[in-house]
């Protein structure tokens, strides 16, 4: 018996076969869908969603997060205050004023809303951003076991812009060669790993700062496992 089996850390798979099926899966949905276009860039998996919520919708749920903002946090060892400068707040799935969007948005995924995390809502004042991140886990951080227990690596990501910005505030993915400016009502998604079910690192993105005006959004990050036990 080898004495270094057992005891060493699990290295986390590169490729996983129920990533890979989100991949097509979702995709083929997405692709099918008459209201849904996808980005036409080849690195990575992006959709985007016009007017997928109704305006009054989206003023509702912005009134909900000027109600409950506080300080956006930051998933890394790294201890870097300026990354991430925005309010958050949890917008909880149970909630009559956030279930149907919180549900609406897995079904048109096509997932089980259970590996769906808590929806958050997000405000960005002029200044305020959120720079150059990956949304999948690196499991080189000391975060990854605890991860693994709820619910594991992050698949989809979902956002929903909720108003117009007069200026600033685009989501830029530099490598894949896309910027999306703020729309109200449209949902942007995509997948953050590769067809093989590996992390897609062309996916980094940042929120750019906002020159002019507020930015809310919502956005919802899928897991591989169900989230909710
Ligand atoms: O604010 C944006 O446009 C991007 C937000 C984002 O990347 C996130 O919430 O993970
Ligand atoms: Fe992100």
């Amino acid at each position: 018996m080898s004495l270094f089996a057992r005891k060493s850390k699990t290295p986390a798979p590169a490729t996983s076969a129920v990533r890979q099926r989100f991949g097509a899966e979702v995709a083929a949905r997405l692709d099918a869908h008459p209201a849904v276009e996808r980005a036409a860039i080849a690195a990575a998996q992006v959709y985007y969603y016009v007017d997928f919520l109704d305006a009054e919708t989206c003023d509702r749920l912005i009134a909900m997060i000027d109600a409950h903002r506080r300080p956006s946090t930051l998933l890394s060892d790294r201890n870097d205050q300026g990354f991430r400068t925005s309010d958050s707040c949890d917008m909880n799935r149970w909630s009559p004023e956030v279930q149907p969007t919180d549900e609406a948005i897995a079904a048109l995924l096509g997932i089980d809303p259970a590996h769906g995390e808590t929806m958050q809502g997000q405000r960005y004042a002029p200044g305020q951003h959120f720079r150059a991140h990956h949304d999948y886990f690196h499991a080189t951080e000391s975060y990854w076991e605890r991860m693994q227990q709820e619910g594991g690596q992050r698949t989809w990501t979902a956002m929903i812009y909720l108003n117009d910005v007069p200026e600033g505030g685009a989501t830029w993915f530099p490598q894949a060669g896309i910027k999306v400016a703020p729309r109200r009502g449209m949902l942007l998604a995509w997948n953050n790993m590769n067809p093989d079910g590996s992390p897609n690192e062309a996916t980094i993105h940042e929120g750019m700062p906002v020159v002019e005006g507020v930015k809310y959004i919502i956005t919802k990050w899928f897991r591989e496992d169900r989230w909710i036990k």
